[in-house]
């Protein structure tokens, strides 16, 4: 029996409704069948309802699925202590491999009100993923969508749900959701390349060795602010500048406040409105930070639409990417434009740093993959070649580095659903409205699903020969299906370019400042200590 069958229909005493229509609808069919039923003895209906009927295997096999209360997992106390004492927060990765390895590769936890049931299993992930319907709910939203209903604030493609999410997803996966959708931001992102490089160059130059970039997640994080607004708002933001604008600055701060504040932002939610007025402060936070992402997403918004209407009033033709895109076909109302490009800045700024951090302190631990890859970049592009969208299918060990990055270092080590159906889940009755989190990173590091799974191995990425397939459920960093990641393409766009290119310039070394450096949970699985890497340029 697959392990996961969708049901309509609640409990009754225990056994889904579904469950028990789909035994008499299985008897049945047996009792519509012609005179060949007869002599095939086909119970009545009365019999098969009977306690003494013998079962079809299938329905043996449901009566064997077991309740929620039967699934094993930490006891609420532990999972208090484990979070709140042993500061949890900072080690879900952890914990999650620790539950996986005590209780199996399906438990659930508790958070107090909230049950959770996690899956650590890639063939369990898988079903669940496919069998999803057209509008998966990934989490409870309620904060983010009280802060907007207070604001008169529309939901972005991350915090929707059901028909508006619908309408916003179907919008823009035409836009960005293909490869060949992002290749036409390879210029765009390459001037943003230019200047990483520059600022490579400078940040060097301010150490005594002449050779080290302190914390390079620093310098991650504003390429990735640059390169994802120079692609939604089409324009430049100047955070590689040596002075960072004051506007953009304060963006950077709200956007720190929202995640250095993961905590307070995760209470902001936990904690019940009656409370606030005792605890003010994750809530004030919370919408503080808040109110900084919007204005400055409506500030580049509206000057872009000014723009616009300038040129339209001129008489010129009016040309531009995805903002001028948004803005002149008006499928989404201007609000909805403000929360997605919002919420997609948010999405993809932090994500593409860790990864490029990581990215950089592998190659860095590696020198002979780091040579293997150089090698690679060298013989395909030639000297001097600057990389273009259109060449990264012939560089399979760049793409190989970037995949097996997000598998060691996956940025969200758990992604959640909410059931929106009723399921068997690895033999478990699950009922509808229940909170599955899908373990990538249990999942990324099993040796079932990858052979040495703590070596850095990019080429396992590399297919071999047509059969060779490495594509599995074990490592879904962007997720999968209809809710996965939009912005898988351009995230991998900003990181297969900006990772070629430094390969191509400078040999990546360990600075003695760093030592090994371990990841942490921070609302996203980031380095627990700061990277410090040194770039010695290439001779060629
Ligand atoms: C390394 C980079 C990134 C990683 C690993 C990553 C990963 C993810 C994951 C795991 C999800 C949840 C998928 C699911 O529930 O199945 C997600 C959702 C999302 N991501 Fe990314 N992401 C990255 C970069 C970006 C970028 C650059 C953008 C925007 C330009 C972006 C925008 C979004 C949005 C808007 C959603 C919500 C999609 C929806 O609910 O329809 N992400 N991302």
């Amino acid at each position: 029996m697959a392990a996961l069958n969708r049901f309509s229909g609640a409990c009754w005493k225990g056994v889904p409704v579904g469950f028990l229509n789909e035994q008499l609808a299985l008897v049945s069919r047996a009792l519509h069948k012609s005179a060949a039923s007869e002599v095939l003895q086909i119970p009545t209906r009365e019999e098969a309802m009977s306690d003494r009927m013998i079962a079809p295997a299938e329905v043996r096999e449901k009566s064997k699925i077991k309740t929620l209360k039967e699934m094993p997992g930490p006891s609420t106390l532990s999972n208090l202590v484990e979070f709140f004492w042993r500061d949890g927060f900072s080690r879900i990765h952890e914990i999650q491999m620790e539950h996986t390895k005590k209780f199996g590769k399906i438990f659930k936890s508790r958070f107090g009100p909230q049950l959770v049931v996690s899956i650590a299993d890639r063939e369990l992930v898988a079903e669940v993923l496919r069998a999803e319907g057209v509008a998966p709910q990934r989490a409870n939203m309620e904060s983010w969508h009280e802060y907007r209903d207070m604001r008169g604030r529309s939901t972005g493609l991350i915090s929707a749900e059901g028909e508006d999410w619908l309408k916003m997803r179907s919008v823009l996966r035409q836009l960005i959701m293909r490869p060949r959708d992002v290749a036409v931001f390879s210029d765009d992102v390459n001037k943003v390349v230019d200047d990483l490089v520059k600022r490579v160059y400078n940040l060097r130059a301010q150490q005594p060795d002449g050779l080290t970039v302190l914390n390079v997640n620093d310098l991650f994080f504003k390429y990735s602010m640059e390169g994802v607004a120079a692609i939604l708002y089409e324009c430049r933001l100047g955070c590689l500048e040596n002075n960072v604008p004051k506007e953009t600055q304060d963006y950077i701060s709200a956007l720190h406040l929202m995640f250095s504040s993961f905590k307070t932002t995760m209470y902001a939610g936990a904690i019940p409105k009656w409370l606030r007025p005792i605890i003010p402060k994750p809530w004030e936070e919370f919408c503080l930070s808040w109110d900084g992402l919007f204005r400055f997403s409506m500030i580049h918004v509206d000057k872009r639409f000014k723009d616009i209407k300038a040129q339209v009033e001129r008489g010129e033709k009016v040309k531009g990417g995805l903002l001028t895109h948004m803005l002149t076909t008006m499928e989404m109302s201007v609000e909805e434009i403000y929360a997605n490009v919002t919420e997609m800045l948010l999405a993809g700024v932090d994500t593409t740093s860790f990864t490029l951090s990581w990215a950089s302190y592998l190659l860095a631990q590696h020198p002979r993959i780091q040579e293997q890859i150089h090698t690679e970049v060298t013989q395909t592009l030639g000297p001097g070649t600057v990389p273009t969208a259109q060449d990264v299918p012939r560089l399979p060990l760049i793409r190989g580095l970037v995949k097996e990055t997000l598998r060691l270092f996956p940025v969200l080590p758990g992604n959640g659903r909410i059931t929106q159906d009723d399921l068997v889940v690895g033999g478990y009755f699950i009922p509808k409205g229940t909170q599955l989190a899908l373990c990538h990173y249990s999942t990324s590091l099993d040796k079932q699903n990858f052979p040495s799974p703590l070596e850095f191995q990019p080429d396992r990425w590399v297919r071999k020969d047509s059969s060779d397939r490495v594509d599995n459920f074990g490592s879904i960093p962007f997720g999968y299906g209809i809710r996965s990641c939009i912005g898988r393409r351009i995230a991998e766009l900003e990181m297969h370019l900006a990772l070629t290119r430094l390969i191509q310039k400078f040999y990546i070394g360990m600075s003695p400042l760093t030592e090994d450096v371990k990841a942490k949970t921070h609302g996203l699985l980031c380095p627990g200590a700061p990277i410090n890497l040194q770039f010695i340029e290439r001779e060629n």
